[in-house]
């Protein structure tokens, strides 16, 4: 689904990632997990095609992202971004189905199949009684569900999704990342999300990328990257697991003044 080929993103003079050669297969989920300002949403960025690499290339499905007309773009890729604000007064309902507009290039209005997988995305975020209600009275977590529902009805192989658990509540992290591997495992559909919970990213991920934020990275299947050692290297921290039944949960080893 995504091959990178040297790939190197910089920031002023910084080389925040260095000739990444990286291939995400179809039905895999990935985490990207590095310190605060290591790379990921640039990362993430570039492979939506909102951002130009400063060496290497993207390619989605073979082809080079720049080779991707727009609107094929957007029925197959997916964009989380971090945050968002609302300027004007659209309802839940009216912003889910703003998700379909890729779908549309022949005709104006939405159908009746497009409301249909509009209410679904919103009732798989438990969001749905919230539809008619403009997206500036919601609280920061329901305005999250809105966005994934959103990204959920425009219905693409491939999500690339920038922290989907910010803001939700405990409940609704486990919920949204179980559907994401669902998604992958049922569906055959492609997740790279990027998050700080190395529980969940561990509990969902079939694969995680690790950026140091100086060029570094570290790709590969979960049980292989997601090392107390390793994790530790990449977030500055020391990080202990321990065992809990079959899940390795993950602490950052307390250091005393
Ligand atoms: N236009 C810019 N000019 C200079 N530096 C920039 C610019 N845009 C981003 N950066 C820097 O690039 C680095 C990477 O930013 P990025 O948002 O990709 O980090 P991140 O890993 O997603 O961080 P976080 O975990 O805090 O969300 C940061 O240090 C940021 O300050």
């Amino acid at each position: 689904m995504i091959h990178t080929q040297q790939l190197t993103l910089r920031a002023g003079a910084r080389t925040l990632i260095d000739q990444l050669t990286w291939h995400v297969e179809d039905g895999q989920c990935w985490s990207v997990i590095g310190r605060n300002g290591a790379g990921k949403s640039t990362l993430l960025r570039t492979l939506a095609g909102l951002c130009e690499p400063d060496a290497g290339s993207v390619s989605i499905g073979q082809r080079p992202l720049r080779d991707w007309p727009l609107e094929e773009l957007a029925r197959t890729r997916a964009f989380l971004a971090q945050s968002r604000s609302d300027a004007f007064a659209y309802t839940a309902l009216e912003t889910v189905l703003a998700a379909r507009h890729p779908y549309h290039s022949n005709r104006y209005w939405e159908g009746s199949d497009d409301h249909k997988l509009a209410l679904d995305a919103l009732a798989a975020m438990e969001v749905a009684d919230l539809a008619a209600r403009d997206v500036r009275t919601l609280s920061g977590g329901e305005r999250q569900r809105v966005a994934i529902a959103a990204m959920l009805a425009q219905d693409t192989p491939l999500l690339l999704l920038d922290e989907p658990a910010n803001a939700l509540d405990l409940a609704h992290q486990v919920s949204v990342m179980r559907l994401l591997a669902r998604l992958c495992r049922q569906q055959n559909k492609t997740v790279v999300m990027i998050g700080h919970d190395l529980n969940l990213a561990h509990s969902v991920s079939t694969h995680a990328l690790l950026l140091m934020g100086d060029g570094r990275w570290r790709a590969g299947p979960v049980a292989e990257v997601m090392q107390a050692p390793i994790l530790s290297e990449y977030l500055g921290h020391p990080i202990e697991t321990i065992q809990h039944g079959q899940r390795s949960i993950f602490i950052p080893t307390e250091e005393h003044a």
